[in-house]
């Protein structure tokens, strides 16, 4: 065969291979952009109303009608002015009003024709348990005020109540895994992935009246009271959860104060070793036992005040605690958390957050800090005169400010004596946020209440389809065989002659 036609069926057949490829490629992209037209971004809205302040967070996410599975990340956060709503027992409604400075932020942050399709939720926690236990109806009428505020909203409100202390476990416990990918892997291709067994990560919530323990431990959880099962994406998963009413940083602090008066004997000034040198507060009856978590004295005069004056005595702050936080009666022992719960061997590793983290983030020990170094700088910070740490901190409110060096020393007791990570302390990360989302149970509850996480495995989210790929792969795979044959066809024939 002449060498020019040679070279012409050559050129062909590489035109024909660069041909195939292009179309491919373009095919391809068509694919891609027609998949992704019918998607937009979705918004939801949860309300954090913990029992010293409430915050609302907004979410956001790629999705359509048939698939809301879509990577969910935190557009915005709002803080709430004012306390948590269970301290508007004289006044429910003024409740519902302090909701709507951050409902007015949300409602100009989602566009108009997406407003009637964003779902708002409020989870309220254990300031307003507690208050339910004290007065069911009060408890009641202050989330009827707050559903009336969110009603008047162009959005898809979709109910206020209390979760329970394990929601608020499993919840945060969601979250987490969620954020770190742990749970399913979205990968370059556009496929989810279940990854690596092993990175299931545990979650440490420390509130102001409650605090939370979850992860997966290594062996079966004994006590079903306490393991919350899940299936998520087509796998299962035990979480052991446990949550402690009455031992968030604030009420732990008021047993402590409650333990300091009760064994004062009739003092009206009381020392606090919990308290810097120069700071002084006085407390009435009616204050000190205003709530459930503490007993009562049979009789006391509630307008009778109390001065707590700080001695700032780092190690007797710390043995102090353990009267607050029981460490011996277990009936599950040795499988014990503290004050009875049962709890396995705490397994993997584990992040800490809310309470947790801004006690030591304020300590400058985040994410992580070998645990010789944890205790020196509580010591000093405990050293510290009020004086001082005023002067060094001006622009911390003075609220958390005095109680740095107690919930250290709380947190210390509950960790390594409670939970009992004293061999496993560099497994404890203290963490705010992940992928620039707070990490909390919030979203893990709007996952699961807007069925985000589907419990079995469902078709590739986002991107081109497999089965596309598959065939695009093939076209061109076949495309070059063919010309290959070609090629060869011709030189044997060449061969031949
Ligand atoms: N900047 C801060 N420094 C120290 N503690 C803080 C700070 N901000 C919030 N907290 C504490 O975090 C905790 C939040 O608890 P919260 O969510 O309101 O209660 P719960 O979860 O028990 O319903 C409270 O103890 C509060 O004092
Ligand atoms: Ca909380």
């Amino acid at each position: 065969m002449a060498i020019q036609m040679k070279a012409l069926l050559l050129g062909a057949a590489m035109a024909a291979v660069a041909c195939t490829t292009i179309i491919a490629l373009v095919l391809s992209l068509a694919n891609h952009q027609t998949l992704d037209q019918p998607y937009s971004t979705q918004y939801g809205i949860v309300f954090d109303a913990g029992s010293t302040h409430t915050a609302l967070f907004l979410y956001q996410w790629l999705g359509n009608k048939e698939n809301n599975t879509g990577i969910v990340s935190q557009k915005q956060s709002c803080d709430v002015d004012g306390d948590g709503i269970s301290s508007y027992v004289q006044n429910p409604p003024a409740a519902g009003e302090s909701l709507k400075k951050c409902l007015d932020v949300a409602k100009a942050a989602v566009p108009e024709g997406q407003q009637k399709t964003t779902p708002v939720y409020l989870g309220a926690t254990a300031g307003m348990r507690l208050l339910s236990l004290q007065n069911k109806s009060l408890a009641d009428s202050i989330l009827v005020e707050v559903t009336k505020t969110i009603q008047n909203y162009p959005f898809d409100f979709r109910g206020a109540r209390i979760l329970s202390g394990m929601e608020e476990g499993a919840y945060g416990w969601i979250t987490i895994n969620y954020l770190l990918e742990s749970l399913i892997k979205h990968t370059f291709e556009g496929q989810w992935i279940h990854p690596k067994a092993g990175k299931i990560i545990g979650a440490l919530d420390l509130g102001g009246s409650s605090t939370q323990i979850s992860f997966t431990p290594k062996d079966p959880v004994k006590n079903p009271a306490s393991a919350f099962n899940l299936q998520l994406y087509g796998y299962k998963y035990e979480v052991y959860t446990q949550s402690y009413l009455c031992y968030g940083k604030d009420q732990a602090l008021k047993k402590l104060q409650v333990y300091l008066h009760k064994t004062a004997g009739s003092s009206s000034v009381i020392s606090h070793p919990c308290y810097h040198v120069g700071y002084n507060i006085n407390v009435t009856l009616d204050e000190l036992y205003n709530s459930p978590c503490v007993d009562k004295p049979n009789n006391f005069n509630p307008t009778a005040t109390v001065l707590f004056s700080g001695t700032g005595n780092s190690s007797l702050c710390l043995s102090l605690m353990e009267n607050i936080v029981n460490l011996t009666d277990c009936e599950f022992s040795p499988d014990c958390g503290f004050s009875g719960a049962y709890q396995p061997p705490v397994n993997g590793e584990f992040f800490a957050f809310s309470a947790y983290f801004y006690t030591f983030d304020f300590l400058g020990l985040v994410p992580k800090a070998p645990l010789t170094r944890v205790l020196s700088t509580i010591d000093t910070q405990c050293n510290k005169t009020w004086t001082t740490l005023t002067a060094e901190n001006p622009t911390i409110k003075a609220k958390y400010l005095k109680d740095y060096c107690a919930s250290a020393h709380y947190i210390m007791t509950i960790l390594l004596k409670g939970y009992k990570f004293n061999n496993t302390w560099d497994q404890i990360s203290f963490e705010k946020q992940v992928a620039d989302t707070d990490v909390g149970w919030t979203l893990g509850y709007m996952l699961n209440l807007t069925n985000m996480i589907p419990s079995e495995r469902t078709r590739a989210v986002t991107g081109v389809l497999h089965s596309q790929w598959a065939a695009q792969i093939f076209f061109i795979v076949f495309a070059l065989f063919l010309s290959l044959l070609i090629i060869v066809i011709l030189f044997v024939r060449d061969l031949s002659h």
